[in-house]
């Protein structure tokens, strides 16, 4: 892997107040590839992700040459309310928002990228639906698309096949996969093997700390025997 072709994370910490999390973390994400974030509960995925999508600010280092624009990030399915009032295309709009700022009206382009990401995502018949009455893993793909309608280079994705059967799971890595065809650099954290197997790259955290690095079957080869 050249330099040129990767996303790098350089010796960094953070953190939430006082309290470091992630200490002195240095990673490699192959660039319009997919990497999988795997490791115990509380060992840092999170805060890596949320340090990759920019809402947990690193108090050291940070990422060198992630890709231009504001990423996409999709948060773990528990973490968005059930009680939003809120239809599935409008939910999905708001990832024109970013874009388009608050208070402008959505062109007709933007709507039909909401209405392009919704069909990507096996989700237009949905569109009417209220956010709060969807399955499970109907509504991570309403967030899904909601993500991809921010047309990102970088897609940070926290666990979104927790929960969810295998022909959903195995829906979202078809996605996933499709969006590196796009030149898309993907981040997922995962606890599913299968998941964490598909991807190009794999990070194993371990108490903040990276305990390995490289293609999945060799960083998770240990963990499955
Ligand atoms: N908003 C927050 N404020 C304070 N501490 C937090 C916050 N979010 C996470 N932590 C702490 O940071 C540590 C790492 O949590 P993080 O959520 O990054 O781990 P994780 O590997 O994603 O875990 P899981 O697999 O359970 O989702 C934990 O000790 C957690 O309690």
């Amino acid at each position: 892997m050249v330099d040129g072709e990767v996303v790098v994370i350089r010796d960094m910490t953070a953190g939430y107040g006082r309290k470091a999390v992630l200490r002195g973390l240095s990673a490699r994400l192959p660039r319009s590839g997919v990497t999988a974030v795997v490791g115990p509960n509380g060992s840092g995925k999170s805060t890596l992700l949320g340090v990759l999508a920019g809402t947990v600010r690193p108090s050291r280092g940070g990422i060198e040459r992630a890709p231009a624009g504001r990423p996409g990030y999709v948060v773990q399915r528990d973490a968005v309310s059930d009680a939003l009032p809120i239809t599935v295309r409008d939910t999905v709009a708001m990832g024109r928002w970013a874009s388009r700022g608050l208070w402008r009206r959505l062109s007709a382009h933007d709507w039909s990228t909401v209405d392009d990401c919704m069909a990507r995502l096996g989700v237009s018949e949905l569109a009417e639906r209220q956010l709060s009455a969807l399955s499970g893993g109907q509504r991570q793909r309403v967030l899904l698309a909601q993500a991809l309608a921010q047309e990102p280079g970088l897609l940070v994705l926290d666990e979104p096949a927790t929960g969810l059967d295998p022909d959903a799971r195995r829906h979202i890595a078809a996605v996933l996969d499709r969006e590196k065809g796009r030149g898309v650099t993907v981040v997922h954290a995962t606890h599913d093997l299968a998941m964490a197997m598909g991807a190009d790259h794999c990070l194993l955290l371990r108490a903040g700390r990276l305990a390995a690095e490289g293609p999945p079957r060799d960083v998770l080869a240990p963990q499955a025997s």
